[in-house]
């Protein structure tokens, strides 16, 4: 199962670990390798930063969002194993962290995409003589719509997942999970982040300051106390190049899912309000009862797929919104310090400020 290839002739330390009798060549600087999803908000993160720890890196990406040295892109579609398998030649490792933005309700592309994509992916770096595969999931995998205090990675899976992304979501890392194979030398590891947050981020706050905008940030779901987990972009980018690190045949990690947060849970309305507030905006005050934000999400929902042949219109209160904002949900990431030294690196006061900061265009009266 060798990996050597014309770039490792300039390695400078190659060591042989023995492992199930076969000698196994591994390349200590063989820092070569491939991000599916790496022209995305945490995709284009972690490759920042796969660059400033000496790694050349191959994106693959349905689009191309930028342009950097040291990276080589190539554009296509994951579900075509053909166009996969070049961003995949002489690469050992590589971060899977694309999928359709999960405020879509299309099933077909989820499943297309997630599932069926993940099966191609799982393939194609087997065909390259890929090593490892780490994968970016969801803590949303164990999420019902039901309070979760200080989950940990035992909890089962959702039977009655909250939309179709969590749905694929789940598929997905029960197929890459169950792909790691030590004796053929491929290794898998999930990543279940929750709630990322940073500059660039295209959803959570460009959704928040919209709804702000329009008028509609007046109201608190629920009594408010719910603690939720929101992970700054750059401590999941963390957990995923320690997982990559420790990822070898004797390593606990193999086949086995991490949660990664910041390890401080915060009121769901708090974190919202801070960043609100920093960006100019009022914080919400007035408190309606989940239940009945619920149902009046789940009507509105239910109205929307009735009328699409006829009228569009995309509610803000989606039920799935409705369930993140008015529950707790907050995750352990104990195993993930544990068996890889995860710590986080960057404090949920500093992400904030820092992801305020970054979008000068959102303030209010920009
Ligand atoms: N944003 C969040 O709060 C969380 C995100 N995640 C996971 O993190 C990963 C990255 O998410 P984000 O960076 O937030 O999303 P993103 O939408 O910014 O990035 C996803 C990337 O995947 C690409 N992509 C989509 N379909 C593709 C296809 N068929 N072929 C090739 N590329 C394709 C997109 O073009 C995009 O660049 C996803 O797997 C998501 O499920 C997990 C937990 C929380
Ligand atoms: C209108 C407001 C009540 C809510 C605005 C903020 C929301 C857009 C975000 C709050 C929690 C976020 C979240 C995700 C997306 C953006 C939020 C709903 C995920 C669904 C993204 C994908 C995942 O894997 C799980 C995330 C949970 C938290």
């Amino acid at each position: 199962n060798s990996v050597l290839t014309l770039q490792d002739a300039v390695v400078l330390l190659v060591y042989t670990e023995y492992f199930d009798n076969r000698p196994l060549l591994v390349a200590q600087s063989n820092k070569r390798c491939a991000v599916i999803g790496g022209s995305g908000f945490l995709g284009r993160h972690l490759v920042e930063k796969l660059l400033d720890r000496g790694y050349s890196v191959s994106v693959f990406d349905i689009r191309q969002s930028y342009e950097l040295p040291g990276v080589t892109f190539h554009q296509g579609d994951l579900c075509d194993k053909q166009a996969l398998l070049p961003a995949l030649k002489d690469v050992s490792l590589v971060f899977h962290c694309a999928s359709p933005a999960p405020g879509s309700d299309n099933r077909a592309l989820f499943e297309s995409v997630n599932i069926q994509g993940t099966r191609i992916v799982i393939q194609a770096c087997i065909e390259a003589g890929v090593q490892k595969l780490v994968l970016t999931s969801s803590a949303s995998v164990v999420f019902e719509g039901t309070d979760i205090k200080n989950g940990r990675e035992d909890l089962p899976y959702a039977k009655k997942p909250i939309d179709y992304y969590t749905q694929t979501k789940i598929e997905q890392e029960k197929l890459v999970l169950e792909a790691c194979d030590k004796e053929k030398g491929f290794l898998t590891v999930a990543i279940r982040p929750h709630g990322i947050f940073g500059p660039r981020d295209p959803q959570l706050v460009p959704i928040l300051v919209d709804t702000a905008r329009r008028g509609k940030m007046k109201f608190i779901i629920g009594d408010g106390t719910n603690l939720v987990d929101f992970t700054f972009v750059e401590n999941v980018v963390h957990g995923h190049i320690l997982a990559a690190e420790r990822l070898r045949p004797d390593s606990p990690i193999c086949g086995k899912p991490y949660h990664i947060t910041n390890d401080e849970p915060v009121r769901f309305w708090d974190f919202m309000s801070e960043v609100l507030v920093g960006l100019g905006y009022a914080a919400p005050r007035y408190h309606l009862p989940y239940a009945l934000v619920y149902g009046l999400a789940l009507l509105l929902w239910l109205l929307a797929l009735i009328l699409r042949p006829l009228v569009s219109f995309k509610p803000t209160f989606t039920p799935m919104r409705v369930a993140l904002a008015g529950t707790h949900h907050y995750y352990s990431c104990e195993r993930a310090k544990q068996d890889m030294g995860y710590k986080p690196v960057v404090s949920l006061k500093e992400g904030i400020a820092r992801t305020v900061q970054s979008y000068p265009h959102l303030k209010q009266g920009a």
